[in-house]
């Protein structure tokens, strides 16, 4: 009998819930199939726990992630809240949470599915053999600095500080190479060196841990010139380190590789086993409620925390077959369909993916 795994569960805003509600499909069928165990819980987190509680993390829902092995997440965020941001500022939500929960580590794979050549943009010639990572620090630098407003003669002037210090570097680039070494050992390290004082610090480190890593093939990319390879080379990359903000816009110019934000998965990940699990996309309220969002990426997100988290790697393989299972017999939510017409929508996708799920 296998040991109980508890998932704390955070549906969140907009699509959120949807896209969580079929990965605790996932999560059921893999009981059945594997004999796992999983206990989860659902907790109130952003916009939601902000009109039923006053807050966007309450404390219980901070707790009982913390007392749980897991946590798995949907989406916050949304026009009713984000139109007063005294309300449902990423602080005290998402990347509270983030903090709060040691989580500097944010791995976003983006994996291009052949048969899903023809939704993306680009050429198929372009994206063959693509199949990155993009490792983004989650808990330092512009979005966690220091911010302040001030009356000048000019109007008010706003000021977000971007601040990285060495130890804050160096343990998301040793994981980072860590990854590199268990895949083809290249790693391509992004920065704005030539402007930005905690990039020439961030490269510094880089080039320090490096040493640690002689197998490694390191490239240095500026974030300009990287968003612009990404493009024109995404299979040259392999793993992709980077800080914080750079990682969240890199990562979402990443997903058209694949088609659509609504395939790429994610883990957040601190010195230990625990992770927070989520979709890269965000609570896409232009979308929500209509059940036509495309559930796959926070399936594939539980497929991360079974690799992770769990070492659960048969049941994790069994999840990334069923997607690819799907995918190749042509089924295709709105957003990765060539054809809109012959599009299914959220539930049709969950109830494919765990038919197709084997042990
Ligand atoms: N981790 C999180 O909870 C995040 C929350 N947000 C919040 O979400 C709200 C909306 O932000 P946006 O900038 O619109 O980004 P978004 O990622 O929610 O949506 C961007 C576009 O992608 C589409 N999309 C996203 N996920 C999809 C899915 N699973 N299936 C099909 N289409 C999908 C949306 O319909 C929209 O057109 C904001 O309040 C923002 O702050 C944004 C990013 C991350
Ligand atoms: C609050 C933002 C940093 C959320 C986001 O866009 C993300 O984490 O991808
Ligand atoms: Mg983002």
């Amino acid at each position: 009998m296998s040991e109980v795994k508890k998932i704390a569960v955070l549906g969140g805003d907009g699509i959120g819930p949807e896209v969580v509600g079929e990965a605790l499909k996932v999560l059921k069928k893999t009981e059945e199939l594997f004999g796992y165990k999983f206990e989860t819980e659902q907790a109130l987190f952003g916009g939601i726990a902000i009109d039923e509680k006053g807050t966007p993390l309450p404390q219980e829902t901070l707790d009982l992630c913390l007392a749980s092995d897991a946590v798995l997440l949907g989406a916050v965020g949304g026009p009713k809240w984000d139109s007063n941001p005294a309300a449902l500022r990423p602080e005290t939500g998402l990347l509270g949470i983030r903090k709060a929960l040691g989580l500097f580590s944010n791995i976003r794979p983006a994996t291009v599915f052949d048969c899903l050549k023809d939704a993306s943009t680009l050429k198929p010639e372009v994206l063959e053999g693509t199949d990155l990572i993009v490792v983004r620090e989650l808990t330092g630098g512009i979005y966690f600095g220091e911010k302040s407003r001030r009356d000048t003669e000019n109007g008010q002037e706003a000021i977000d500080t971007c601040v990285y210090n060495e130890k804050e570097v160096e343990r998301i680039v040793r994981q980072a190479f860590d990854i590199a070494m268990t895949r083809s050992k290249r790693l391509a390290s992004v920065d704005k060196a030539n402007v930005l004082e905690t990039s020439r610090l961030w490269r510094e480190v880089v080039i320090r841990v490096a040493a640690d890593y002689p197998e490694v093939e390191l490239e240095h990319v500026l974030v300009d010139n990287c968003a612009m390879q990404l493009l024109r080379r995404p299979a040259s990359f392999d793993v992709i380190v980077t800080e914080n903000m750079f990682g969240d816009i890199l990562s979402d110019e990443a997903a058209m590789l694949t088609g659509s934000i609504g395939m790429l998965s994610s883990a957040s990940l601190g010195e230990g086993s625990f992770g927070l699990y989520e979709p890269v996309h965000g609570s896409a309220p232009d979308i929500a409620g209509q059940g036509i969002s495309n559930p796959i990426a926070t399936i594939l997100s539980v497929a991360l925390m079974f690799r992770l988290t769990f070492g659960y790697h048969d049941a994790a393989q069994a999840i990334e077959d069923a997607v690819k299972e799907v995918l190749d017999a042509g089924h295709r939510t709105g957003d990765i369909a060539v054809d809109k017409s012959k599009a299914i929508g959220t539930t049709a996708m969950g109830d494919l993916i765990i038919a197709a799920m084997k042990k």
